[in-house]
């Protein structure tokens, strides 16, 4: 599938907080796929029109980007563009809360992730919130299902262990390396590659997630064996050289993906 990602080369407009601008599209570049940054509201739905894939994410939200998201995500509805939506810190103010559960309202994306804490929190279940970071005390595949139940679309649950799930089949994901907590705009980033697979291959939102996913994991573990000596700066650009350098082949022969 990451042949499709490079073969394709998909646009992904990304409406996205200012911590992760330039670590997302150097991460959407290292897999082949065409970042564009874009959160004007007088010009989002035109780039939303031309663009392969929309990615929402709420890290820091201005009113402007909320404007901005909702006429993107209308003109993405409308030409059958798939959404990913990351609600980064849904649940760690009551203001992000709302605006998320409002925007959903307005437009329906193909796929949501986030940490077990915004998941959670999404739904209405027990989680806990810390600024960004989050977690739950359910089991991701658990979480993953029942929200996708709940939301009516798929959810991608991160975490130690990565789950996604329609709420019918689910897929647990166990490649990956606790580094990337470290590294700032991890969680972001992946939101953006999970679209670009979305986006380049027909299989539907699961199959390519779980791909994704797969591929994500395993370049984060390439680069833990290559920047263990040095530390997470050394990480974070051997991270970005996995990321480029993965071959189907060894996704195909490393990955650790379960369906349960
Ligand atoms: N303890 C961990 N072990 C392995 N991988 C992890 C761990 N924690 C997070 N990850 C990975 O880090 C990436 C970002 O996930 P996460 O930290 O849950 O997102 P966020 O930064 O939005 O909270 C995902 O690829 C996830 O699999
Ligand atoms: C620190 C921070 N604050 C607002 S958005 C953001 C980035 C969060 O990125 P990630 O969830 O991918 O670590
Ligand atoms: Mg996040």
């Amino acid at each position: 599938m990451i042949d499709n990602v490079r073969t394709k080369h998909p646009l992904i407009h990304c409406i996205t907080n200012g911590v992760v601008q330039n670590f997302t599209a150097n991460g959407l570049l290292a897999i082949g796929a065409a970042p564009v940054m874009s959160a004007n509201p007088k010009e989002v739905g035109e780039m939303a029109q031309n663009a392969h894939g929309l990615l929402l994410n709420t890290g820091t939200l201005t009113d402007g980007q909320y404007e901005a998201m909702i006429i993107a995500g209308r003109a993405a509805n409308e030409n059958g563009t798939p959404i990913v939506l990351d609600p980064v810190a849904v649940g760690a103010t009551s203001y992000r809360t709302k605006v998320v559960k409002e925007l959903l309202s307005e437009v329906k994306p193909n796929l949501i992730r986030g940490n077990g804490g915004e998941i959670g929190a999404l739904i209405g279940a027990h989680s806990e919130m810390l600024g960004v970071e989050g977690k739950s005390d359910q089991e991701p595949g658990s979480l993953a299902k029942e929200a996708a139940n709940v939301l009516g679309t798929a959810i991608c649950v991160t975490g130690e262990v990565d789950a996604v799930s329609n709420g019918k089949t689910t897929y647990l994901i166990k490649n990956g390396h606790e580094w990337l907590s470290n590294v700032v705009g991890t969680g972001c980033l992946l939101g953006a590659i999970l679209l670009a697979y979305i986006s380049s291959t027909r299989e539907g939102a699961l199959q390519a997630s779980a791909a994704a996913l797969a591929h994500y994991g395993l370049a984060s573990e390439k680069a833990y064996s290559l920047a263990m000596k040095e530390g997470i700066g050394t990480f974070q650009q051997r991270f970005l050289d996995a990321l480029s350098s993965l071959t189907d082949e060894k996704v195909k022969h490393d990955t650790h993906i379960q369906k349960v």
